[in-house]
């Protein structure tokens, strides 16, 4: 059974994800892959620098995160340019990371973008994490240290959450408090292994 994760950014997702591993679920994360593809002596990051130059690095000759952000969410073009090379990376490490999953697992596919990228229909079931904008807003500004502006621009390179829900065969609500996540992941996650 493949299972799509998805929800804005803040949602919830790296939370829920985190339970449904602890239940048994083999977790492939886009976000963490989209990070291991452009290490320092990657291909991944050779690419980017030939595609925006050599000041897209620190001083240690790693990608500098913030300021690739501060670029790519504030310019949409510089943001499809940056996808064009790491998502293909990243899916073939997921493809891989699938392959190597023992058979019968439930394999849930953290995939942030899941909405955007038109992937939903690829799944047995799509869980989406929901969450208020205002509640997104929040969570960035306390926990991230981010303004509410740069939080804003992030979720305006995203979907909108009723374009997620659109794509959701299980809706997860996060409004509440992390114990009741935790009993809505458990729900899901028992009709779903229930299934495989
Ligand atoms: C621009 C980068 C370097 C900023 O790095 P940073 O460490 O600040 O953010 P991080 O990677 O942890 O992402 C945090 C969240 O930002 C959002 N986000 C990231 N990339 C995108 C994007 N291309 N479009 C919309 N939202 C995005 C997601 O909600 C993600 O969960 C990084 O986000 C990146 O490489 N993005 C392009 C690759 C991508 O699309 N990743 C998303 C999943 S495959
Ligand atoms: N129900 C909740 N109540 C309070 N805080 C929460 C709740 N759910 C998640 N959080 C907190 O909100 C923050 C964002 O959650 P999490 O990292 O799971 O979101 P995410 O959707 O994975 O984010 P990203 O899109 O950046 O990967 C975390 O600090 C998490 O502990």
């Amino acid at each position: 059974m493949r299972v799509g994760l998805t929800g804005g950014i803040a949602s919830g997702k790296s939370t829920v994800s985190a339970i449904l591993a602890e239940l048994g679920a083999v977790v492939i994360d886009a976000d963490l892959i989209a990070r291991e593809v452009v290490t320092r002596g990657t291909p991944g990051l050779d690419a980017v620098v030939a595609e925006f130059g050599p000041g897209v690095l620190t001083e240690e000759g790693d990608l500098d995160r913030p300021a690739m952000g501060a670029l790519v969410f504030s310019d949409p073009s510089a943001r499809k340019r940056l996808e064009a090379i790491v998502h293909p990376l990243v899916h073939q490490r997921s493809a891989e990371l699938e392959a190597a999953a023992p058979p019968g697992s439930v394999i849930v596919h953290d995939v942030p973008l899941l909405a955007e990228v038109g992937r939903g229909g690829q799944f047995d079931a799509v869980i989406v994490v929901d969450a208020p904008t205002d509640v997104q807003v929040t969570r960035m500004v306390r926990d991230r240290g981010w303004t509410r502006e740069e939080a804003e621009s992030r979720i305006a390179a995203q979907a909108t959450r009723e374009d997620r829900l659109a794509i959701a065969t299980h809706v997860i609500d996060n409004t509440g408090s992390l114990d009741d996540l935790r009993r809505h992941v458990e729900e899901a996650y028992a009709e779903l292994a229930g299934r495989a």
